[in-house]
């Protein structure tokens, strides 16, 4: 089990992580997820030892590696963790064997369990074929590879990537997520994932942090995300496309979504932010009753349906359809919501309970 408690991180009167709690069970795949400087990095590095939390705790199967009331840190290469960088950060006056060698050398394994152990993880990357070449010789993605071996090579309890697909053209990203819980699935170690990417995070995580600010905005499984996100915030970060926030204010006794005076009534007098997911809007090619006239600003086809973004400057909506409309890019189409909301946010972004 991986148990973090209260866990914060100042850098001076800065706060990078603020007050974080959460516990997954042994052998799940934990995704951090969320925006540029949200702190996720920073939460992964304390979590391999790299950076002294300021308080709270952190804890792998029961044991504390990182207490920062105490100001106590267990060494990263003594805390059962191993990390996968961006960059490969692989030895580049070794082979490929001999870097996948290298941390069990460190650790005292003997010449004969170091070999089995070198050939097994090589098998279980492929890469036993580049055994003997340097890694100026190798493809990016292969390195990446090398450099994962390496990393299980001693047995972590814990794996921890941050971001290890990011260098990776776009074929080779989905080649290498399915490869990444292919091996997770074999290994069985506790794994915490970082990424912005959150087609990433929902094809591969068991549990998903979605993080904002240094804070966790909502915890749970991917599919929690995408049916009952907890914030605004989560809602317009998950899914593909994600969904639709849609203001609605007060206009005289009635209400407006957006800029059509509507028969909707909000649940709450706090409501102010309603969610469409992109399937259950329609496009039209002329006004229908209720529709918003926007610019076509993308389209493209997902799986045989077409998704249409549409924007008129101050809302930009996205819908998910059968058919394409027949605007060009930069015309005009007519995007129609469904007469009532999935949900219903505050105007701090927060859900209201059905
Ligand atoms: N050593 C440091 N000193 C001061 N501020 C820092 C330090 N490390 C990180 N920060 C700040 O903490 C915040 C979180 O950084 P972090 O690297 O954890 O974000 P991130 O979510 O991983 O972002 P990215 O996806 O861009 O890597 C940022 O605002 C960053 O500038």
């Amino acid at each position: 089990m991986l148990d973090i408690r209260n866990l914060t991180k100042r850098f001076g009167a800065f706060t990078a992580v603020d007050d974080i709690n959460l516990s997954v069970p042994d052998g799940a795949f934990l995704v951090l997820l969320g925006p540029s400087g949200c702190g996720k990095t920073t939460l992964l590095r304390m979590l391999a030892g790299l950076e002294q939390p300021t308080a709270g705790q952190i804890e792998f199967d029961g044991v504390v590696v990182s207490d920062g009331d105490r100001n106590w840190n267990v060494d990263p290469a003594n805390r059962n963790s191993g990390l996968v960088f961006q960059s490969y950060a692989l030895w580049p006056h070794m082979t490929v064997r001999g870097n996948v060698e290298w941390p069990l050398k460190v650790a005292g394994m003997g010449k004969a369990e170091r070999k089995g152990r070198v050939e097994e993880v090589m098998a279980l990357l492929g890469i036993g074929e580049l055994q003997a070449r340097y890694p100026n010789e190798i493809s990016g993605g292969q390195q990446q590879r090398v450099a994962i071996a390496r990393t299980i090579a001693p047995r972590p309890g814990v794996l921890l990537f941050d971001e290890p697909l990011s260098n990776l053209d776009a074929k080779l990203r989905v080649e290498m997520r399915s490869e990444l819980m292919r091996l997770h699935r074999t290994i069985g170690a506790t794994s915490v994932y970082v990424t912005h990417d959150q087609i990433e995070a929902m094809t591969m995580a068991t549990h998903v942090a979605v993080i904002n600010r240094g804070r966790i905005e909502q915890f749970g499984s991917p599919e929690d995300l995408v049916r009952s996100p907890a914030s605004a915030f989560v809602a317009t970060f998950v899914g593909t496309p994600p969904n639709n926030i849609v203001p609605i204010t007060r206009h005289g006794s009635a209400y407006k979504v957006h800029t059509q005076v509507t028969d909707l009534a909000p649940p709450m007098p706090q409501a102010s932010l309603a969610m469409y997911p992109p399937e259950c809007l329609t496009v039209h090619d002329e006004m229908t009753p209720g529709s918003f006239a926007m610019e076509l600003v993308e389209i493209s086809v997902i799986a045989g349906r077409t998704m249409v973004t549409a924007s008129d400057g101050a809302l930009r909506l996205t819908a998910i359809v059968d058919r394409p409309p027949k605007a060009r890019l930069a015309e005009r189409v007519h995007m129609r919501l469904p007469t009532a909301p999935a949900c219903w946010f505050d105007a701090q972004g927060r859900r209201i309970p059905a």
